[in-house]
């Protein structure tokens, strides 16, 4: 049958569009990336500032998903903590793919590979990367599946589940016409989506191991990452 999208849900959508557009990694940030040094210190270094940029971008965003302000406060943080690995995985995964000029993906690549993680989590990781590169999401759907993210009821500590699944339905229903309306001839492309949503929780797992064996080998992060990742 035909998908239609009601003129108040495409209004929804491009607040969300409008704010992930709004808030970037600023491009003299993203920049770094390509200066010359390459040790593993200095990479390290390096991917700390892009994450802690990618934190205050991501409370920027989420600030503007639609009733996101209006949850409980502690409820509000509890989300922003239980998304932040799983926003800058998506973030960080978009670049891989078409999103920035081909000067960043191999640099990014190179010093992920070089900052001192572990093989075992290069593999699970760059298999996410490659498997949202496949999706080729346009970037309405980059912006939804982060807000829908962000807006997982089912995160530690969050208190009031059901008014987070009332802000996170309207979402998913966009993104289901969505991927219906950019991608004809894939009926199970949602389903896909959602998928790397199942995907990126494993990567948190993933990701605290990363943080404990950096931390065995005398690694600092920033105060904000140790605030949202709960790290020292
Ligand atoms: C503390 C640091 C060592 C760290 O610990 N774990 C991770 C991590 C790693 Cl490895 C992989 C996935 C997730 C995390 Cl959280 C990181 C680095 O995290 C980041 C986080 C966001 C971004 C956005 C980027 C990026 C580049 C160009 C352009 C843009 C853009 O949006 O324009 C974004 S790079 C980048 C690196």
């Amino acid at each position: 049958e035909k998908v239609v999208i009601t003129k108040d849900q495409q209004a929804f959508m491009n607040v969300i569009l409008d704010a992930y557009n709004r808030h970037q990694i600023p491009p003299d940030v993203a920049k770094k990336l390509l200066q010359e040094q390459y040790s593993a210190e200095e990479n390290f270094l390096l991917l700390t500032e892009m994450a802690t940029s990618q934190v205050q971008v991501l409370v920027e965003f989420t600030k503007h998903i639609p009733g996101f302000l209006s949850l409980d406060h502690e409820d509000q943080i509890a989300l922003l903590k239980g998304s932040a690995v799983e926003a800058s995985f998506l973030r960080s995964a978009q670049v891989f793919s078409s999103k920035m000029p081909n000067g960043h993906t191999e640099v990014l690549e190179e010093r992920i590979r070089k900052s001192g993680i572990s093989e075992e989590f290069m593999t699970p990781m760059f298999n996410f990367y490659k498997t949202i590169g496949e999706l080729h999401m346009v970037e309405e759907e980059q912006a939804l599946l982060t807000a829908i993210t962000i807006m997982t009821p089912d995160r530690p500590y969050v208190k009031d589940q059901q008014a987070v699944e009332r802000l996170q339905e309207p979402m998913l229903d966009v993104l289901r016409k969505l991927c219906a309306l950019h991608h004809p001839h894939e009926p199970q492309y949602f389903a896909r989506l959602l998928g790397r949503l199942t995907e990126l929780r494993t990567l948190n797992h993933y990701h605290a191991e990363m943080l404990t064996s950096w931390r065995m080998n005398d690694h600092k992060f920033t105060p904000l990452l140790c605030e949202i990742w709960d790290v020292q």
